[in-house]
């Protein structure tokens, strides 16, 4: 078993050659076991990633590996759940757990997918075309957790849920995690539900990844400094606001900070991730565990 869910090497992906780039010289690389989010904002590149590292997509450049493996390769051992959350519309909950079984013979869980539904209330009998949005999804996933993949690729699985649903499912992917060292990846632009939940983090934008790595220590990087309008150096500015003589600025430290001359705070995530998209010209950063292949 590899250490390495996701290794992408100036992975580029362009839809024509008129569309310009979706996604270019991405290189990062995802630790496996990791709750990973993956956010920026409308056409930044998200799903293309998805879709690439699921094999629906090829590369126009670079390359991605998915658990030691091309995309296609491992194809049984990822669960992709795409952001339209396609399912036959004819078929019943029931047969849809069922087409999940005779799809993966020999590796379908059927207690982990019943239980997603039935936590969800989903009536056996009802026809897919029949539910409501959040109901379609929580049958995706729950196809997606009986297959028991190492890695599950979820695009936006938060989006069409209520308040309560996503806090359950949230909390069944973190266990999912937790208990068989599933690699989890998925997009959303809920920021503030994402801190506390996902301990590894890429931002993309436009097309690029910005941020890459734990949670955590891309959180420690950074500070807010406040205080008398003055001179940012040596520290590496995101993002920097004045009120009057009140300078407001998320720095990356490079050395210490004068206690005397600022008053500092740690960011939220939330914080933290709309500065970076307010400032596009923030220069990247990936932590050790994240830069594999970019070096
Ligand atoms: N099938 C396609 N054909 C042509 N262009 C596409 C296609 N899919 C995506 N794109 C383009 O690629 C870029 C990235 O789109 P993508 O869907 O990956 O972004 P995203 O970050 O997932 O956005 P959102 O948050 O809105 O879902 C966009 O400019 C989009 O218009």
């Amino acid at each position: 078993m590899t250490d390495t869910a996701i290794e992408a090497a100036v992975l580029g992906k362009s839809y024509g050659r008129r569309r310009g780039w979706a996604l270019r010289e991405c290189s990062f690389r995802l630790p496996a076991g990791r709750v990973c989010a993956v956010v920026g904002p409308n056409g930044a590149g998200k799903s293309t990633l998805l879709a690439l590292a699921a094999g629906l997509l090829r590369p126009t450049e670079g390359t991605v590996r998915i658990l030691g493996a091309g995309p296609a390769e491992a194809r049984s051992r990822t669960a992709y759940v795409a952001q339209d959350k396609p399912l036959l519309p004819q078929l019943t909950v029931q047969d849809t757990l069922r087409m999940g079984l005779e799809l993966n013979p020999g590796q379908w869980d059927a207690a982990a997918a019943e239980r997603i539904v039935r936590e969800g209330n989903l009536a056996p009998d009802s026809r897919v075309r029949t539910l409501s949005g959040g109901q379609r999804t929580r049958l995706a996933l729950a196809l997606a957790f009986g297959k028991r993949p190492e890695l599950m690729l979820l695009d936006e699985p938060m989006a069409d849920l209520d308040p309560l649903a996503r806090h359950q499912l949230m909390g069944a992917l973190m266990a999912e995690s937790a208990e068989h060292g599933t690699t989890i990846v998925m997009s959303s632009h809920v920021l503030a539900e994402l801190e506390g939940s996902c301990d590894y983090l890429l931002l993309v934008d436009g097309g690029r990844v910005r941020l890459g790595g734990e949670t955590e220590d891309i959180l420690a990087a950074h500070t807010l400094l406040t205080g008398p309008v003055r001179d940012l150096a040596p520290h590496t500015v995101v993002e920097s606001r004045t009120t009057g003589r009140q300078l407001t600025a998320l720095v990356r430290r490079e050395g210490p900070v004068r206690e005397d001359d600022w008053q500092t705070t740690e960011p939220s995530l939330e914080e933290l991730l709309l500065a970076h998209l307010r400032s596009p010209g923030a220069p990247a950063l990936l932590t050790p565990s994240a830069a594999g292949a970019a070096e």
